[in-house]
C-alpha cells in the first residue's frame, strides 16, 4: 500500500480543515479521531483522498518514514494521552507536531520526555480559526530545526501568503512556537476588548444603531486600521437572529468565555516584569463579564447615575474620528506590549525568536493580521533589538503627526463622564503616559519600602545603594 506523508489526529474544527487544505495542495493524508464518525466524514468530504482509520495502529502503519503526525486535540491531558498511545508505535526520527494551543511549559516537558527516544516534538502555534485552517493559516513553529526543515515545504504550501511570502516560519528553540501563539492570543484579547469598548461608546454615548456602527467599522477596515478583527465586526453587527426579528448581537449573553491563552500571557508578563496592561485589562474584563450574579446585585444597589454629557449630532462625526484614532493607538500599544514580552521571553528562555519573522508571519492568515503588522515588520527589520515598537522613529512619528494621544485622552475623558467601563483604553493611556512622563512616583514607593523594610534605594545624583535611618 502507498504510504502517506502526513497523518492528522483530531479531526474536529482545525484538524479536518487543515487536512482538506493539505489535500488541496496535493498531499495525501491519513486521518484518525477517537470519534469514528469524524474519520468517515473526512474520507467522504475529501472524496476518498484522505485515508481514514478507526485503529491507531493502522493509521500509524499508513505513514511513510520518518512518520509525521500532526495533532489537533484539545490542549492539556488529551495531548499527553495521544502521545502515550502513539509511543509504542513510533521509531527514532519520527516527528510529532502539536498544532493546538498547548501551554508552552507542557510542550517543553513533552520535548524532554521524547528526546530520550530520539523522537522530535514540534510545538506549532496555528492561527486563523476554521477558515484559516481550510484556506491558509499562520503557523508558528518551534522545536528542533532539523525537524522543521523536513516539514517546511508542506507547511509553506498550506500556509497563508502575505505579499507572496508564506506565513510560516521557524520561531525558535523548545516551545518558542507555542509561546509566540500564546502572545498572539494575548494581543487578540486586547484588540477584541478595545473594539468592544468602541462599540459600547458608539452605542451608548453617541446612541448610534448597529447599522451606523457597522458602517463606521466598514469604513475603518479600508483605512490604516484595516485588520481581520475590525473586518469581522461588520457582519457580526449586521447579523440577524434566525429565531426572532432582532439582531443576533442583542440576543447573546454578555459573558465573554475564555480557554486560557490570554490569562497565560498576562501571567507570563507579570513573571517576566513586562508591562502588558491592555492585555491584562482584556482578561480582567472577560472575568468581570462572567460575574453575572454580582453584576446584577451591583446594578440594583448602585443605580444612581450622574448625567452624561449631551453630544449634539453635529459633533458625532468628529467624535467618531477621535474614536478611530484612539482605537488605532490602542491597537499599536497592544502589539507593542506583545512584542516586548516576546523579546524578553526570548532572552530569558533562550528561544532565539526574531521579532521581524514574527511580524512577517502575522501579516496574513492569523486572527490578529492587520495593515499595521507590515509597519512592525519594517521596524524590527531596521532594528532587530528594538525594545518597544513605540520607540521606532516612523511609528512614533505617525502617532505624533496624527495626534493619536490627544484623541485617546479625549475619548477616555468622554467615556469616563458617561460612566462607561473602558478599562482597556484607560490602561493603554496610562501605559503610554507612564512611559513618556519622565519621572514616575516610584521614588516615593522606594522610600516607603526603605522605611518599613530597610530595602534601600538608589539616588539620582550618586551611584550606589542607600538606606536612611528613619527613626
Ligand atoms: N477552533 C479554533 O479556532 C482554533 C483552535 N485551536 C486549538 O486547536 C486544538 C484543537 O481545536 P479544535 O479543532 O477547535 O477542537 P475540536 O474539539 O473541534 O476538535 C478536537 C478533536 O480531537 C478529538 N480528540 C480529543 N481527544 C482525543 C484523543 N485523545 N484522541 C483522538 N482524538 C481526540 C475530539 O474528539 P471529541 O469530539 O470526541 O472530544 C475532536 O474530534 C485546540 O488546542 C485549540 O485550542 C487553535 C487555533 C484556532
Ligand atoms: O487560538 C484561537 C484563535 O487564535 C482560538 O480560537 C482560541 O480558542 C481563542 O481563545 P479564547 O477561546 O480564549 O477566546
Amino acid at each position: 500500500m502507498e504510504k502517506n506523508p502526513l497523518g492528522i489526529i483530531g479531526l474536529g474544527v482545525m484538524g479536518r480543515n487543515l487536512g482538506l487544505n493539505l489535500i488541496d495542495h496535493g498531499y495525501k493524508i491519513s486521518g484518525y479521531d477517537r470519534d469514528n464518525s469524524k474519520v468517515r466524514a473526512l474520507k467522504e468530504e475529501s472524496q476518498g483522498v484522505a485515508s481514514s482509520f478507526d485503529s491507531l495502529e493502522e493509521f500509524v502503519h499508513s505513514l511513510e518514514s520518518p512518520k509525521k503526525i500532526l495533532f489537533f486535540v484539545p490542549a492539556g491531558q488529551p495531548v499527553d494521552q495521544v502521545i502515550q498511545e502513539l509511543l509504542p508505535l513510533l521509531k527514532e526520527g519520527d516527528i510529532l507536531i502539536d498544532g493546538g494551543n498547548s501551554f508552552y511549559q507542557d510542550t517543553e516537558r513533552r520535548q524532554k520526555q521524547l528526546k530520550d527516544k530520539k523522537i522530535f516534538f514540534i510545538g506549532m502555534g496555528t492561527s486563523g480559526g476554521e477558515s484559516g485552517a481550510r484556506h491558509g493559516p499562520s503557523l508558528m513553529v518551534g522545536g528542533d530545526r532539523e525537524a522543521y526543515e523536513i516539514l517546511k515545504p508542506m507547511l509553506e504550501a498550506i500556509s497563508a501568503k502575505a505579499d507572496g511570502e508564506p506565513c510560516v516560519d521557524y520561531m525558535g528553540r523548545g516551545s518558542a512556537g507555542h509561546y509566540v501563539k500564546m502572545v498572539h492570543n494575548g494581543i487578540e484579547y486586547g484588540i477584541m476588548e478595545l473594539i468592544a469598548e468602541c462599540y459600547d461608546f458608539a452605542h451608548k454615548v453617541l446612541q448610534w444603531n448597529e447599522k451606523q456602527i457597522s458602517d463606521l467599522f466598514e469604513q475603518w477596515s479600508k483605512e490604516e486600521l484595516s485588520g481581520y478583527l475590525i473586518e469581522i465586526t461588520v457582519p457580526i453587527l449586521r447579523k440577524k437572529d434566525d429565531k426572532t426579528d432582532d439582531l443576533l448581537l442583542n440576543k447573546v449573553l454578555d459573558v465573554a468565555r475564555q480557554l486560557g491563552t490570554g490569562a497565560w500571557t498576562s501571567e507570563e508578563a507579570l513573571k517576566l516584569q513586562i508591562p502588558t496592561p491592555t492585555i491584562d485589562a482584556a482578561v480582567v474584563m472577560r472575568n468581570l463579564s462572567s460575574r453575572v450574579e454580582e453584576r446584577k446585585e451591583f446594578n440594583n444597589q448602585f443605580d444612581t447615575h450622574s448625567s452624561p454629557p449631551v453630544l449634539e449630532p453635529t459633533v458625532h462625526q468628529s467624535i467618531a474620528q477621535e474614536l478611530k484614532k484612539a482605537l488605532f493607538l490602542g491597537i499599536i500599544c497592544t502589539y507593542a506590549q506583545g512584542f516586548s514580552l516576546l523579546r524578553e521571553a526570548s532572552k530569558n528562555y533562550e528561544f532565539g525568536i526574531e521579532l521581524e519573522k514574527v511580524a512577517k508571519i502575522w501579516r496574513g492568515g492569523c486572527i490578529i493580521r492587520s495593515k499595521f503588522l507590515e509597519k512592525s515588520r519594517m521596524a524590527f527589520s531596521k532594528n532587530p533589538n528594538l525594545s518597544n515598537l513605540l520607540l521606532d522613529p516612523s511609528i512614533s512619528q505617525e502617532i505624533k503627526e496624527n495626534n493619536l494621544v490627544s484623541s485617546l485622552r479625549k475619548f477616555c475623558s468622554l467615556s469616563l463622564s458617561s460612566e462607561l467601563p473602558i478599562y482597556a483604553f484607560l490602561s493603554t493611556l496610562s501605559y503610554f503616559d507612564g512611559f513618556r512622563c519622565g519621572r514616575l512616583p516610584a521614588n516615593l514607593i522606594q522610600l516607603q519600602r526603605d522605611y518599613f523594610g530597610s530595602h534601600t534605594y538608589e539616588r539620582v545624583d550618586s551611584q550606589g545603594i542607600f538606606h536612611t535611618v528613619w527613626e
